[in-house]
């Protein structure tokens, strides 16, 4: 029966891949649950198995045990032309589709609909046209593939994967090799299909800033443990965002949003107005110095101050490269 929540759900699934006769294992018991009309972002280390998942949901790779529902119905009981027509994938791998004009490859969507001839109806076409206009690529419509920036193909690919116009779409890492805007871009991008179509997409990324601005969820994959759902904000306040870090020195900061290194000295010393104190504190920690008890800093705004109290005597600074180097001047240790 459908799960009127939920578009996928995995029970206890193994995955992984087969090796000449041997069976290889990555991840194991993974239970989850993909909300529909949301953002998912999937993320984890290097080599935990995202890939691996996505190609499982996908059914490119067995999956080893347990249970995997799509709309409430278990994925194997379904015919592989009704998955194509209801679930899209952009992958990672490099395309050779460079004679292609854009258009002809955001049709490529409609395959899965099309007979045998691969003719597209008047419906086919207005599909299409739709896809290219709600990711902005329209303009591009007769321009070769290989004429198009990176940033500008995965627009393409994400236009192609909504002209399928199944209910979910999966992609793998949409925004590496992209530069930072174009990052926040196709995030928010996917994030608006999401909201004017209601699709339910699931995108594995290692962007964890804009994962936790643009998502809906967060899911953590960890080496040997069960998968993490919740909203970023949950994660984070219930300090979960840090299995992201486990075994690295680093730590998330919930203040900053940020990772940083977990050893960096609190600097409980420093006060002021929050965008200063944190801003200071990150340079304290880069430049490595360590306030010494009886030294405290206080921020003020417009313009920017930093007064440094210590023993009576008060200096002041107007920018933080002052503070830091006069710091490092006068006495306050560095850690090693
Ligand atoms: N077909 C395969 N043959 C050999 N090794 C494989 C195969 N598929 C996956 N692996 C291995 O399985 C592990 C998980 O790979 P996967 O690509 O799923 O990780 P990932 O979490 O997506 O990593 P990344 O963040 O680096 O993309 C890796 O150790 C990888 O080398």
């Amino acid at each position: 029966m459908e799960n009127p929540q939920h578009i996928l759900e995995g029970k206890g699934v193994s995955i992984g891949y087969h090796k000449g006769t041997e069976t290889v294992t990555v991840g194991n018991s993974l239970s989850f649950k993909l909300p529909k009309g949301k953002l998912t972002c999937l993320l984890g280390p290097n080599g935990v198995g995202k890939s691996t998942l996505v190609k499982t949901i996908m059914r490119h790779l067995p999956c080893l045990s347990g249970k995997m529902l799509f709309a409430g119905i278990p994925l194997h009981e379904q015919h592989s032309r009704q998955l194509a027509q209801k679930i899209s994938v952009v992958l990672t791998d490099k395309i050779t589709a460079g004679n292609l004009t854009v258009t002809q490859l955001v049709a490529l969507g409609r395959t899965p609909f099309t007979n045998w001839l691969g003719k597209l109806s008047t419906e086919d076409k207005r599909i299409i046209s739709n896809a290219m206009q709600a990711t902005k690529i329209y303009y591009l419509k007769d321009q070769l593939i290989s004429e198009i920036s990176d940033g500008q193909l995965q627009k393409v690919m994400i236009a192609r994967a909504l002209a399928q116009d199944g209910q979910l779409i999966i992609l793998d890492e949409p925004t590496a090799h992209l530069d930072l805007i174009n990052r926040y871009e196709i995030m928010h991008l996917l994030r608006d299909i999401t909201r004017k179509q209601g699709k339910s997409i699931l995108v594995v990324t290692h962007d964890l800033e804009i994962a936790i601005e643009t998502a809906d969820n967060l899911w953590i994959m960890q080496c040997g443990e069960p998968l993490t759902a919740g909203t970023p904000e949950d994660l984070i306040i219930s300090g979960k965002i840090n299995l992201l870090t486990t075994g690295s020195g680093l730590t998330f900061d919930p203040n900053m949003g940020k990772i940083r290194s977990a050893a960096s000295q609190d600097h409980t010393n420093i006060h002021g107005p929050d965008h200063l104190v944190q801003w200071l504190k990150l340079a304290l920690q880069k430049s490595g110095t360590l306030l010494p008890e009886g030294l405290s800093i206080e921020a003020s705004d417009g313009p920017p101050t930093f007064s440094v109290k210590s023993q009576g005597s008060e200096e002041k600074f107007h920018d933080i490269h002052s503070v830091v180097s006069w710091l490092n001047q006068h006495g306050t240790s560095k850690r090693k």
